[in-house]
């Protein structure tokens, strides 16, 4: 393994993964995963429950690690080796799961500000600077939430948490050079309808921005306009890397979940049923 960045005349690559293979107790449950993912690339991620999404991402996180071979290699904005908590600090992770039970009695603004030290909250031992907390409040204006700035975390809808989620990740994303990127895992479960459509909205407009998306979904809908690329897994393998419109269909999302799906296309989403 080199600690060297490695120089690519195309667009950096956020991720690249060579030879991926990933045991959870006796079993492997990645094997041999490939895949290039430039920085500012939006880019779906869909399978049925243990094909190894999370795995993926845990991989990812370095919170697991390939089983060591030849050909192997995990790299994160041109990096193998990485301080983990640094790596954290960069790669701007929402994760599926509800806020930390030490963020819910702390101002949304504070929270946010806590993703430039990877934080639940601002513990005594953090000091933002200035231009944190500025920084912070301009990533909860881009994302709509200013008015929650001065509300607890835990006084807030699930949809309205999830925001707060997105502006903390936003704070603790990129590779240094301006470029944000996003990992985010499973972010429209548990919201109603009117928080999923915001949702879209969110990840719309972040696009827009040029921040960079990597989603984990189960939900086809999710998948906006702005992602120009989608990963069917199945079993621990990547089966399928394409466009939302060569794989998005009835043909493909029926072979994922091995069950016969229909799709309808509607404002440029698509619903599978
Ligand atoms: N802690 C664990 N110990 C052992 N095996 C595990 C563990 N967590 C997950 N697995 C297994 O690893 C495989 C991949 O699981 P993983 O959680 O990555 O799938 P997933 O695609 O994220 O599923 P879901 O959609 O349900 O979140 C599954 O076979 C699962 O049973």
């Amino acid at each position: 393994m080199t600690d060297r960045a490695v120089e690519t005349d195309t667009a950096p690559l956020f991720i690249d993964l060579s030879a991926v293979s990933v045991m959870r107790g006796d079993a492997v449950v990645l094997h041999d995963i490939a895949l290039e993912i430039p920085a500012g690339q939006c880019v779906a991620i869909l399978g049925p429950n243990g094909c190894g999404k999370s795995t993926l991402v845990q991989t990812l996180t370095r919170e697991l690690y390939p089983v060591v071979r030849p050909g192997m290699h995990v790299r994160i904005f041109g990096r193998e080796r990485w301080d983990v908590t640094e790596l954290r600090r960069r790669l701007g992770i929402v994760p599926s799961t509800a806020p930390p039970r030490d963020a819910l009695g702390v101002p949304a603004l504070e929270v946010v500000t806590a993703g430039f030290f990877s934080a639940a909250r601002l513990w005594p031992n953090l000091r933002p600077t200035a231009e944190m907390r500025e920084e912070a409040y301009a990533g909860m204006e881009r994302l709509g939430i200013a008015s929650l700035a001065d509300r607890e975390l835990g006084a807030m809808s699930a949809g309205q948490q999830k925001r707060v989620m997105i502006a903390r990740a936003l704070c603790s994303s990129g590779d240094g050079s301006g470029q944000r990127v996003l990992l985010l895992d499973e972010p429209s479960n548990a919201l109603d309808l009117r928080a999923q459509h915001e949702l879209r909205e969110t990840l719309m407009r972040l696009a827009g921005d040029g921040v960079g998306l990597v989603l984990v979904t189960h939900h086809t809908q999710d998948i906006v306009p702005a992602f120009e690329r989608v990963l069917m897994m199945q079993s621990g393998r990547i089966m399928a890397d394409g466009t939302p419109s060569d794989l998005l269909t009835a043909e493909a999302l029926s072979d994922l979940y091995d069950l016969q799906l229909q799709v309808q296309q509607r404002d440029d989403l698509y619903f599978a049923f």
